[in-house]
């Protein structure tokens, strides 16, 4: 279990994550996400989740050269989109996010969704990538069950994380077993439920009783689970309040009684009725 912001979880190909970043959807390109990613970087934060579908590379890139914080010591996710997939368009794209992020490599490159019909070949352009080293590691995202298994039955490079939607609504327990059978590292895409979670009353009386917010008993929760989480905001003094979920537990009796809020409720898409042509 991770007990530290800059912790590092080892993933199915030895390399390490942290196990706790800040993701950037709907940060604008500019100034808004140049400074979201200095404060997180300066508050300790090593991981950043942005896709070429944020349309804010560019910025995550100043942010992080701006930061003064060595490239190494930072770990750059990115994603492909699903208008770019396919062999080549995938190639192309990763091109063009490492010019966007100014870098001359990634270090994990997802998949964005399951096309039908394309995930593939796609997979087979990351795989290339990867063997040729311009990205550390490569994996996919709003993968069920069934993708992963279609996926990995021709494929050489097994994926080393699924990105999900998950949260004390969604707690994925199906996914989660066959993940850690296979040695798959889950992570929790709108883990705060793009803020549908923050009042309600069982998790309000956990954080009462641990002088935290509810904010920072999901995050917990999320780590106690070994799930890697990246919430996002562009609101320092949240930024900084997120993060600081290191230095309490939460109890067996509480992880049961979040457990036990699943609804299955979603606040995005189901990979099955998402329009992936
Ligand atoms: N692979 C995929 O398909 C997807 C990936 N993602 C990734 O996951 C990341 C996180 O998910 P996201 O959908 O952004 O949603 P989150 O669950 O992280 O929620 C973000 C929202 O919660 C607010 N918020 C953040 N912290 C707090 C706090 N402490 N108290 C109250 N409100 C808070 C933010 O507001 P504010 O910013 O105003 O502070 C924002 O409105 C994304 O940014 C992206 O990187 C997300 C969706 C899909
Ligand atoms: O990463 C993402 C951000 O949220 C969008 C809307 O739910 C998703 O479609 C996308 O996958």
């Amino acid at each position: 279990m991770i007990t530290h912001l800059q912790d590092t979880l080892t993933l199915n190909n030895g390399i390490k994550m942290p196990g706790f970043g800040l993701g950037v959807y709907k940060v604008e390109n500019g100034e808004t996400v140049v400074n979201s990613v200095k404060t997180a970087l300066k508050h300790g934060y090593r991981s950043i989740d942005t896709a070429s579908f944020y349309d804010n590379e560019e910025g995550v890139g100043q942010g992080i050269k701006e930061s003064g914080i060595s490239r190494e010591e930072i770990f750059i996710t990115s994603k492909v989109w699903n208008e770019e997939q396919g062999y080549e368009s995938t190639l192309e794209a990763f091109d063009t996010s490492l010019k966007k992020l100014n870098t001359d490599y990634l270090d994990l490159y997802l998949i964005h969704w399951p096309v039908k019909g394309k995930y593939k070949d796609t997979w087979r352009a990351m795989e290339k990538l990867y063997a040729d080293g311009k990205v550390r590691a490569i994996g996919v995202s709003n993968f069920h069950v069934h993708h992963l298994q279609d996926l990995m039955k021709d494929s050489e490079v097994k994926p080393v994380i699924d990105q999900v939607e998950y949260h004390p609504h969604l707690t994925q327990a199906e996914l989660r077993e066959f993940c850690e059978k296979e040695n798959i590292q889950l992570e929790a895409w709108s883990p705060l439920k793009r803020g549908k979670l923050l009042d309600d009353p069982t998790l309000t009386q956990i954080a009462e009783e641990h002088g935290k917010s509810t904010a920072q008993v999901i995050l917990r929760w999320d780590i106690q689970n070994n799930v890697v989480t990246i919430p996002k905001s562009v609101t320092q003094e949240r930024i900084i309040a997120n993060a600081d979920v290191f230095n309490f537990s939460l109890t067996e009796k509480d992880m049961g009684k979040i457990n036990a809020l699943n609804i299955n409720s979603r606040a995005g898409t189901n990979p099955d009725s998402f329009d992936l042509k």
